[in-house]
């Protein structure tokens, strides 16, 4: 779907715009776990700037049209009051995990939240939100590589791959 060249090539604008943006602020990074270590990782060194990087994992059931349940797996260690905050996650299908992240964010009294995901699915239903950084607009197939993975595998692909699967196993994925 995606070539490691393409999503190098979109990282690095992605970087530009985000250093052109933060100039100056405080900013922390946070990669969700684990999807998005792959590329928080690649867009943090795309980014020109003095950046802290943290790590949250959140387990999310109950994805599409119905409300997701998150899960905290593991914390931030930084404390945000005050500062800017730029969540990079890897998809955003329902909303469920970016929209519960960053309420739960806010709560801290950052001067800013905002989120860069690199793929965003095309009916985010159940928490509708705006990302202020898209790397693409993909169709709503499921995929793997790059950090993502097909029932924990595959993460370590360095393109990004339409994973063809029976609509059943789809469902019980989500
Ligand atoms: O917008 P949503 O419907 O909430 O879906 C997006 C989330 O689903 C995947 O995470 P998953 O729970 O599979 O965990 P992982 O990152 O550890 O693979 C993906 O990495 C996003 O975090
Ligand atoms: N691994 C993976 N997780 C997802 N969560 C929502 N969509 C996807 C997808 O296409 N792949």
């Amino acid at each position: 779907m995606l070539t490691s060249q393409q999503i190098a090539d979109r990282v690095r604008q992605l970087g530009t715009e985000i250093t052109r943006d933060y100039r100056g602020r405080d900013l922390v990074i946070i990669g969700v776990l684990k999807g998005a270590a792959a590329f928080t990782v690649d867009l943090a060194r795309a980014i020109d700037l003095p950046v802290v990087m943290d790590w949250t994992a959140v387990s999310t059931y109950g994805r599409g049209s119905t409300a997701g349940t998150p899960t905290l797996l593991k914390d931030i260690g930084e404390e945000l009051a005050g500062r800017d905050v730029l969540v990079v996650e890897d998809i955003l299908d329902s909303g469920a995990t970016l929209s519960w992240l960053m309420a739960r964010l806010r709560k801290q009294a950052p001067a800013s939240v905002n989120c860069c995901v690199l793929l965003r699915k095309p009916h985010t239903v159940a928490k509708p939100m705006e990302p202020r950084y898209v790397g693409f607009d993909i169709t709503e197939h499921w995929v793997a590589g790059y950090g993502i993975d097909y029932a924990e595998r595959h993460r370590n692909l360095s393109d990004i791959h339409e994973v063809r699967l029976p609509s059943a196993a789809l469902t019980a994925s989500a």
